[in-house]
């Protein structure tokens, strides 16, 4: 690698994922070649069925391509087994989803220190952290409540807190304010964007929402499998079009990564 060159957080090459076999099978990714660098915010946009979530749960490492590259911190993670992968997952990733995925029984401070739990974190420790973040996000008068007992803006913060307990370097949202009425929407897409503006958090949404992509830094544009299109360039506050759109130079393609690209996935070392 080149002195002074930033390696990206995230990179694919090539990827591919075929669901089914035989006269089944089916291609909802047809072999997507791009980079999401540390601190961008990148929204993947795109009609149902063209392959948003599928990409993102590759990007999380949720899921294994059938063909092609993911690597992280310039390191291909395909290949490594598979408790190592949930680890760099857990050390790495934090999500939010437009279904919340609450347990409703539980307090808001057991939902949201559960990755703690899992990471084999005790319990004081758990406590603590818990109830920083759920102050972060003004919640913390929450912590004792069921999260049943939570609005739907609540229960999506208790979902931020939750992806946040690591300190991850990228969370990855899908639809987060797909549940949400207008005005809570805006409440969680600020809480995100200054997350990612003030510390610096890579966030990966996908969404159907123009708006809420025209927040973020980039948008790849999905269709039937492939990025078709890239844009760059943030909404300002007046919500007007996003400045400095149109397709970037190095835009992304479906087919061939540039060489270089290639071999230095292929050639970096694969372990961690
Ligand atoms: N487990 C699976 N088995 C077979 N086909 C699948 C599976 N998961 C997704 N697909 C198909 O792959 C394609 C892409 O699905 P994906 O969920 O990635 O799309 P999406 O863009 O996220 O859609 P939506 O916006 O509706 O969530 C779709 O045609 C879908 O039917």
């Amino acid at each position: 690698m080149m002195v002074g060159m930033s390696v990206p957080v995230l990179e694919t090459e090539n990827l591919v994922k075929v669901y089914g076999q035989g006269s089944t099978a089916f291609e909802a990714l047809k072999g997507l070649t791009f980079e999401i660098q540390y601190g961008e915010s990148v929204a993947v946009v795109g009609k149902s069925g063209s392959g948003k979530s599928t990409l993102m749960h590759l990007l999380a490492l949720l899921d294994e391509p059938t063909h092609g590259v993911v690597a992280m911190d310039g390191r291909p993670v395909s290949g490594l087994d598979a408790k190592k992968i949930s680890k760099l997952r857990n050390e790495t990733f934090g999500f939010v989803f437009q279904q919340f995925f609450l347990n409703p029984n539980q307090t808001v401070l057991e939902n949201v220190t559960l990755p703690l739990k899992i990471a084999g974190i005790g319990r004081s420790e758990r406590q603590r952290r818990g109830l920083a973040v759920l102050e972060q996000l003004e919640m913390a008068d929450k912590a004792t409540k069921k999260a049943t007992t939570l609005s739907g803006g609540q229960k999506q913060r208790a979902c931020i807190a939750r992806a946040l307990i690591n300190e991850p370097s990228v969370l990855f949202a899908d639809e987060p304010t797909g549940n949400l009425d207008t005005a809570t929407s805006d409440v969680v897409e600020d809480i995100l964007f200054g997350l990612h503006r003030n510390q610096g958090i890579t966030l990966v949404v996908v969404t159907h929402d123009e708006d809420l992509a025209a927040k973020c830094e980039r948008r790849l544009f999905m269709q039937d499998g492939l990025i078709v299109r890239e844009e760059r360039g943030v909404a300002g506050p007046s919500g007007g079009g996003p400045s400095g759109s149109g397709p970037s130079g190095s835009g992304p393609s479906g087919g061939g990564a540039p060489a270089a690209t290639r071999r230095r996935l292929f050639g970096r070392r694969n372990a961690r």
